[in-house]
């Protein structure tokens, strides 16, 4: 079996234009202690991340810890379902996130459809799986193209499962060869608390 636990990043201010290189607030540095404690008791063979600073920056204690480097993938970035350089109503993203679990190939006006998403995130998660076969990986996301990549394994994961994530969040992903076989929330409830939705 291949473990990969899907961690979504900490707390990040919402800085308008500055997606690829918003770090996380005090809150989220906070949170990374308690990521890092989460797993530290896992032999871990990699830490791999969204190359987005966020991320990054939530499981660098975990690789830290376990005297790895986090490896970046342009392919892991966050799904942005409109384009970057201009502003909506929260409602008509939620919508559009929505609709686009319904319709493979819908997004906003420079945005990404869920399947570009997939043909640029599935070839890593299938490349990890090949090159850590039966290891385990911390991968460093966010929270639609986490959904975006489970829903690729199991259908079952779409808009309501995005919407219940947290800032941090870690699920347990269980693969046997390339087939996802079980998910688990490893986050602790007495945590999910103190974090954000
Ligand atoms: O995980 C996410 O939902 C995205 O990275 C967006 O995060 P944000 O709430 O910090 O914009």
């Amino acid at each position: 079996m291949t473990i990969i636990y899907l961690v979504r990043h900490a707390e990040s201010p919402h800085l308008f234009g500055q997606e690829r290189t918003r770090g996380l607030t005090e809150a989220g540095w906070t949170a990374t202690k308690a990521v890092t404690k989460c797993l530290e008791e896992e032999q871990i063979d990699a830490v791999v991340s969204s190359a987005y600073t966020r991320a990054v920056q939530t499981v660098e204690g975990i690789a830290v810890k376990k005297g790895l480097t986090v490896q970046t993938y342009e392919g892991l970035i966050e799904r942005p379902i409109k384009g970057l350089d201009y502003k909506l109503p929260e409602q008509e993203l939620f919508d559009a996130i929505e609709r686009s679990f319904a319709d493979p190939d819908y997004c906003l006006p420079g945005g990404e459809t869920m399947r570009e998403a997939q043909d640029r995130s599935i070839p890593i998660m299938r490349e990890l799986l090949s090159n850590y076969k039966d290891g385990t990986i911390v991968l460093g996301t966010h929270g639609t193209i986490m959904t975006v990549i489970l829903h690729y394994f199991d259908s079952n994961y779409a808009f309501d499962f995005w919407k219940s994530t947290t800032k941090p969040d870690i699920y347990k992903l269980t693969f046997k060869e390339e087939q996802l076989v079980d998910v688990s929330r490893v986050w602790e409830a007495s945590e999910q608390t103190k974090f954000v939705r």
